[in-house]
């Protein structure tokens, strides 16, 4: 199946300055990708370039593809960018009263997405969808009625993502989606993240400095350093076997022990077979375990002791998991 982002040469520059240089960047269907780099290492220009948002003066060049889309991201009018913003499109910033409407109810707010892009028959249709969004993101049905000021920072940042996710987009762009709020809502966050795109088969492009972040949430990571792309490849790869010396660096500062070339606990969705090194231990979710699956929803153990899920009607199995070991 053919990429759902394919970011090809991609150059930011202002004035005379070059920002960002040649980029290239290609997200799978239903991937999660992460974007990490210290800061002005060009992150932040890279999405807001694939989502048509830079600044007036800074200039892009270069190709964006998105699946669905028959014109390039680069050089399209806001017209055709706002189309596909909120649509195929998705995004969720680091600070979320920028993503909301202050003087907007909450349920509002989130049928007025679905009624824009036409995804829902009527009012009726996206106030429903809306209510059942609010479930998917754990926050009470009596929000609906709610203003944004009225609520936490990460009772926004879960508005946010219900918006972003409202229309089922085929790329989600989360930018330092967590930084900013309180280390356990911080979890609750990425865990709806990820469940997020898992449930509606998006891909994700994850934009962090944090590495254990990535290992939790991404199955692939780019590393950018001045402007380019400096190393890719699978998570566990890039963390346990770093190429280039920036990486390593990056590595030896965070608080992944690499020493034994082991990652942290991580926890997050099943990972795929071969993305963590044999005995690495890791604490993970069963992909179906909220909605169908009876027992434990989250298991603890090597990799080594493999994992597998006996869900009724789409088991997770091998090769894309260990074998062995079982889900109760
Ligand atoms: N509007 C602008 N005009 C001039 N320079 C800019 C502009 N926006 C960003 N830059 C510069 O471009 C470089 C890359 O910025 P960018 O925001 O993409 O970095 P980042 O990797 O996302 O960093 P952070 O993690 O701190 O958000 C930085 O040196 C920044 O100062």
């Amino acid at each position: 199946m053919s990429d759902v982002l394919t970011v090809q040469g991609l150059t930011v520059t202002v004035r005379d300055k070059t920002l960002v240089s040649e980029v290239d960047l290609t997200v799978g269907p239903g991937e999660r990708v992460g974007l990490i780099g210290e800061s002005g290492s060009g992150k932040s220009l890279t999405a807001l370039s694939v989502l048509g948002l830079l600044p007036e003066d800074v200039v892009a060049s270069g190709s964006v593809r998105l699946t669905g889309v028959d014109h390039d991201l680069i050089g399209a009018d806001e017209r055709r960018m706002s189309r596909v913003r909120g649509r195929e499109l998705a995004m969720v910033f680091q600070e979320p009263m920028t993503a909301l409407n202050p003087t907007m109810r909450i349920g509002d707010q989130i049928a007025e997405a679905m009624l824009i892009h036409r995804t829902r028959p009527g009012r009726g249709a996206a106030r429903s969808a809306a209510l059942e969004l609010l479930e998917r993101v754990q926050l009470p049905s009596d929000l609906m009625r709610a203003y944004p000021h009225q609520l936490s920072g990460g009772q926004r940042q879960r508005i946010v993502l219900a918006l972003a996710l409202a229309n089922d987009p085929a790329l989600l762009i989360c930018d330092e989606p967590s930084t900013a709020l309180d280390v356990t809502v911080q979890a609750l966050v990425l865990d709806l993240i990820v469940k997020g795109v898992v449930a509606r088969s998006s891909a994700l492009l994850f934009i962090t400095h944090d590495l254990a972040v990535v290992a939790t949430v991404c199955e692939r990571v780019l590393v950018m350093y001045g402007g380019r792309v400096v190393e890719s490849g699978p998570v566990g790869e890039v963390f346990t076997n770093p190429r280039h010396r920036y990486t390593q660096g990056l590595l030896a500062a965070s608080d992944l022990d690499t020493a034994d070339r082991r990652l942290p606990t991580i926890r997050g969705n099943v990972p795929a077979a071969g993305q963590f090194p044999s005995g690495c231990v890791f604490r993970t979710r069963c992909p179906h375990a909220t909605d169908i699956c009876a027992g434990t929803p989250e298991w603890t153990g090597p990799v080594a002791d493999g994992f597998a899920c006996h869900h009724p009607a789409e088991p997770v199995s091998s090769p894309r998991l260990p074998a062995g070991g079982a889900h109760a």
